[in-house]
């Protein structure tokens, strides 16, 4: 009895542990699996020893509010849900009634009044009892209405989330690399709760409700009812499916097979009974209401085996472990990779190759390591990033172990060079957008630029990848084949020097007559006399040729292009024979005489004053009274702005 007075303690603990980290800091220490399979045995031991404990969490929805937003005691206490994992006890559950059957949605659940047509406050559930205060936020919202058709005092629940869609892309704009977020619910609980709308308003956040509390003046005795009256209020109403014990299990089904498809977050269903005064009969538990029920995604589990440990290095610097198995179906997919997050994590599975583990897909859709069931521990974590081959450090981020790669140029942190690297003005890669890059990286197939034209050694794991079959690795192939005949002003401009955009990296590879040799180690002084490029960049350039490591970046590249550094004198003189006057001031040229040096570097004449022989007046305020002008006028010749005058080179130039 000691032992098991002992075993319910440490769950408690441990859960409660959990919740703090969850509910507060919007973290997660164990997976919802592992939580729920923990909460399961606790349950099951209390009922076993008639033991529990006050802080037990099967009694209390609770953990503390530990935020500077202000506080608000909910009327009546929010309440957590009872749950089931089998369709065939949703049925009895919910017997000859109809129910509301809809989305779980994995957000944070908000609680919304408005008077008088106005939404008046807003508040979350905070540990059920009090909550926060967060009606400054609320207001935006993406798809709350601010006002609303009806007058009296409305109430109502519904859960605010982040779409997946939206994930990603907002949580790359969070600069500071360790603040950012694991999953859309933890996303929007530190979006929602924030002190600072701004913040609140860029993350997209959008509100389903799913429980009218109350409607002044309103007596409706139907959800169903309820959720069409909130509709035309223009509340966005969770997803849902009216049911009965007939038709439950199709529309389980409906749901199932919808998951993958649903850009809003779930992590189950809920059902609710459709009539509301029956429902409010029944009453509640210390913990769950009675009239409605979750149904959490039975997780099918397979058991397969550990082939080797991949290490993923990122743009955030940051190398986790993904574990790649034996193929298994799960829900409908083939699957043989889910990530193992962080080092941590890594420890507690004592994860080695060859070890039995069970996986499953969460919320039907990532997939994820169960548990380990032979536990060899034979793994040993790399001491060198597998990008970029420097020192890998494993670092202590709030309790977590994260490996690290700690070279600052890292390949993987230089997404954003790479996506340079291929675009149109550069080597002109088609087919490879940012995220498909980062993919590569990740998973160390292109470690260097160079790595780019190699691709081909890795023809068989690249076709397998998600959304990349045989006919885009084919196209990816071609595109990699022209790409590789480019000139010397291409690569050049593909390295990414600071300031050495695509004009300069033309001006500059003419001035050395398109021989690359000559190009990477022109001195500062010969830069310097070139026209439009200034001393500041000519160090920039020099600086980065002389770095040891640009330079090996460019020989390795080199092994793998064509470069065409044929050079015609005359070919770039496509002002040849034309004559230009410059007049007025200069906003995109320093001075006359720069523009003038553009002018002769293209073969063409700058002349003092208009002539029967000019070919352009260039003077960017052609209604000044200049003698310049009125005598251009007068000899009907074109009067061009810089801006014009620049598109002329452009156009020209190619
Ligand atoms: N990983 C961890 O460390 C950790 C820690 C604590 C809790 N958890 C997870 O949280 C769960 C318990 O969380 P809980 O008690 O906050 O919530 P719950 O799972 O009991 O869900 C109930 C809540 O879901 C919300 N909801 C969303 N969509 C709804 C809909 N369509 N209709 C009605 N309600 C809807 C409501 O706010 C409701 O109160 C656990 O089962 C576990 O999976 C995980
Ligand atoms: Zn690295």
């Amino acid at each position: 009895m000691e032992d098991k007075r002992q075993e319910i303690q440490e769950k408690v603990d441990l859960l409660n542990q959990a919740s703090r980290a969850y509910y507060q800091e919007s973290r997660e220490i164990m997976s919802n699996l592992e939580y729920d399979k923990l909460y399961d045995e606790l349950v099951r031991l209390e009922k076993e020893t008639g033991i529990v404990l006050a802080q037990s969490p099967t009694v209390n929805v609770g953990y503390q509010v530990l935020s500077d937003l202000p506080k608000e005691r909910h009327p009546s206490p929010m309440l957590s849900l009872d749950k089931t994992k089998e369709v065939t006890e949703l049925a009895d559950w919910l017997g000859d009634q109809k129910g509301v059957l809809s989305w779980k949605i994995d957000g944070l659940t908000i609680v919304l009044t408005y008077r008088d047509g106005k939404l008046y406050k807003a508040v979350t559930r905070g540990n059920g009892e009090v909550g926060e205060v967060i009606t400054s936020n609320a207001r935006v919202f993406k798809n709350i209405p601010v006002n609303i058709p009806f007058q009296g005092e409305l109430i109502l629940r519904g859960e605010a989330c982040i779409k997946y869609s939206d994930f990603e892309k907002i949580n790359e704009t969070i600069e500071d690399v360790s603040a950012r977020y694991k999953n859309p619910r933890n996303l929007c609980s530190g979006s929602v709760r924030q002190l600072n709308n701004e913040i609140t308003a860029q993350r997209n956040v959008h509100f389903f409700a799913f429980t009218l509390v109350s409607a002044e003046g309103m007596d409706q005795t139907s959800r169903e009812e309820q959720f069409v009256w909130l509709t035309r209020q223009g509340f966005e109403v969770v997803e849902y499916k009216v049911v009965t014990q007939e038709n439950l299990s199709r529309q389980v089904e409906w749901f199932a097979s919808h998951v993958e498809k649903n850009d809003v977050p779930s992590d189950g269903l809920v059902l609710i009974l459709d009539d509301i005064a029956y429902g409010a009969s029944l009453g509640a538990t210390s913990k769950f209401p009675r009239d409605s029920i979750a149904f959490k995604w039975r997780d099918e589990i397979k058991e397969t085996t550990l082939k080797e440990i991949e290490w993923s290095a990122s743009r955030t610097g940051l190398i986790n472990p993904v574990a790649i198995f034996e193929p298994v179906e799960l829900e409908g997919t083939t699957v043989s990779r889910a990530s193992v997050h962080n080092v941590s994590i890594l420890k507690e599975l004592h994860l080695g190759l060859g070890d039995k583990i069970e996986v499953y897909k969460a919320n039907m859709i990532i997939p994820q390591i169960a548990d380990n069931l032979t536990k060899s521990d034979n793994l040993t974590i790399p001491d060198a990033c597998p990008v970029c081959g420097e020192e890998a450090v494993i670092k202590k981020e709030k309790d977590v172990e994260v490996l690290y790669c700690t070279n600052p140029e890292c390949l993987a942190k230089q997404i954003k060079s790479l996506t340079h690297f291929v675009s149109r003005n550069a080597m002109n890669i088609d087919g490879l957008s940012e995220a498909t890059l980062e993919k590569l990286v990740s998973r160390g197939y292109i470690k260097e630029l160079a790595d780019l034209f190699r691709l081909e050694r890795y023809r068989e794991e690249i076709t397998s990848m998600e959304g990349f079959g045989e006919k885009s690795f084919e196209n990816l192939m071609k595109a990699l084949e022209t790409a590789r005949n480019t000139t010397p002003a291409r690569l050049l401009y593909s390295l990414g020097i600071p300031n050495i955009g695509v004009a300069n990296a033309k001006v500059i590879a003419r001035a050395f007559k398109n021989k690359w040799e000559q190009i990477q180690n022109a001195t500062e002084e010969a830069l310097d006399a070139i026209d439009g490029i200034g001393e500041i960049m000519a160090a920039g350039y020099v600086a980065y040729f002389q770095e040891e490591k640009h330079r090996e970046i460019v020989r390795d590249l080199l092994k793998e292009l064509v470069l065409d550094e044929s050079f015609e004198e005359t070919a770039d003189q496509v002002f040849s024979g034309k004559t230009f006057v410059i007049t007025g001031s200069l906003e995109h040229y320093e001075n006359r005489d720069a523009l003038k040096a553009v002018i002769e570097a293209k073969g063409g004449k700058a002349a003092g004053s208009v002539s029967k022989k000019t070919d352009y007046l260039i003077n960017n305020d052609s209604q000044s009274a200049s003698s310049k002008n009125k005598k251009a006028k007068e000899l009907g010749i074109p009067i061009i702005t810089e801006e014009q005058f620049l598109k002329l080179l452009e156009e020209a130039d190619n």
